[in-house]
């Protein structure tokens, strides 16, 4: 293949995502050389940061510095991707708020294709073959897609397993200078963060997380227990949220907190993408639901098929026995 692949890297306060090792997985899944070129767009200390970091793993890193930056702003940020990359470029971006932001509008001015929320690749020929979910995980859907003018493709975020460090460190260019005239209409002013609740989730080693699957809000309880047994909290999936039973500051997902314990159970959580966006650090997973062919099952580690009325104090029960 001989289009150049380039990732798109997250990064905040100069802390490089998981993602970044996840795209080197997925650039070998269009091409099994692929040495990906990283693009980190940032400003100031933390951009540095991100790039020595990404170096890491990228064997070249292309620097996008501009103040414009400080803050993931995809209008800009576009702006600037299109005065680097070449025409025939595959982009791989992680599949988030963000990247549903940017990545649409990219391929346009590239007259490329686009796809999103991506979970496997196989290349034939000059067609990419992309496995997508429908129908909330449900069904599988296998699309061919053309890649002749490129293709930016939006990877969902744990789909592919991360890569290993390199032995040697990578060379960042400086490609500041390219970016130094991008204007935007929209302007970066402040970021504040979500108030933290009574329990922080974030720095929490065992996780029992709880989804619509608990039933009602008295079902709170047995996973209260066995939270409580085990030496963790409960989390939840953003339903528990939206019927007020718990805070939101309890909520694990793209548009709640990110998690990084060592044990998550995911007890009555189907497995959504904005769910499973959340949990990063490679847990040990175990998830407890009633239907087989949940997608939860298709990430865990454990997959256990019962329902959580029965399920969940039996198991409290058995650790407190020792
Ligand atoms: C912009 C946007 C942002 C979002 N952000 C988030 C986010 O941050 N976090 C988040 O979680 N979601 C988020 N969502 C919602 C997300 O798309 C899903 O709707 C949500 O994650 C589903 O939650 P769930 O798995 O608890 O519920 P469901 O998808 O309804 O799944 C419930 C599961 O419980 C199982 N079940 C039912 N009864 C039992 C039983 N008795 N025993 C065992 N299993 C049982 C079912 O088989 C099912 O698999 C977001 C959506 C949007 C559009």
């Amino acid at each position: 293949m001989a289009a150049q692949i380039f990732a798109y890297i997250k990064h905040k306060g100069g802390a490089v995502d998981d993602t970044a090792l996840e795209l080197i997985s997925a650039a070998r899944n269009i091409d099994a050389s692929a040495e990906p070129i990283a693009l980190v767009a940032g400003s100031g200390a933390d951009l540095d940061q991100a790039c020595s970091q990404t170096a890491s793993t990228y064997k070249q890193v292309w620097k996008l510095g501009n103040s414009a930056f400080a803050y993931p702003n995809a209008e800009v940020l576009r702006k600037a991707l299109l005065a680097v990359l070449p025409t025939d470029a595959i982009v791989l971006v992680p599949h988030d708020a963000f990247g549903m932001d940017l990545s649409p509008g990219l391929s346009i001015k590239l007259d490329a294709t686009f796809v999103a929320d991506v979970l496997a690749l196989e290349v034939s020929g000059n067609d990419l073959r992309v496995v997508r979910q429908e129908y909330g995980g449900q069904v599988s859907s296998h699309s061919l897609c053309r890649m002749d003018k490129g293709a930016v493709i939006n990877i969902r975020p744990g789909a592919f397993a991360p890569v290993e460090a390199l032995a040697s460190i990578g060379e960042v260019v400086d490609k500041s200078s390219y970016v130094a005239e991008v204007s935007t209409g929209r302007e970066f002013v402040e970021l504040i963060e979500a108030v933290a609740g009574d329990v922080d989730i974030t720095k929490e080693d065992i996780l029992v997380s709880i989804g619509r699957g608990i039933g009602d809000e008295e079902g709170i309880q047995i996973a209260e227990e066995l939270a409580e047994a085990m030496g963790g909290v409960v989390s939840c999936s953003r339903p528990i949220v939206d019927a007020k039973w718990m805070d939101k500051s309890r909520q694990v997902g793209t548009s709640g907190q990110t998690v990084k314990p060592k044990v998550y159970l995911a007890c009555g959580i189907s497995g959504s993408f904005q769910h499973l966006g959340g949990i990063k650090g490679n847990p040990f997973v175990v998830a407890i639901n009633k239907n087989p062919k949940a997608p939860i099952f298709q990430v865990a580690d454990v997959g256990i098929v019962a329902d959580l009325q029965e399920f969940l104090p039996e198991l409290t029960e058995r650790i407190n026995e020792g």
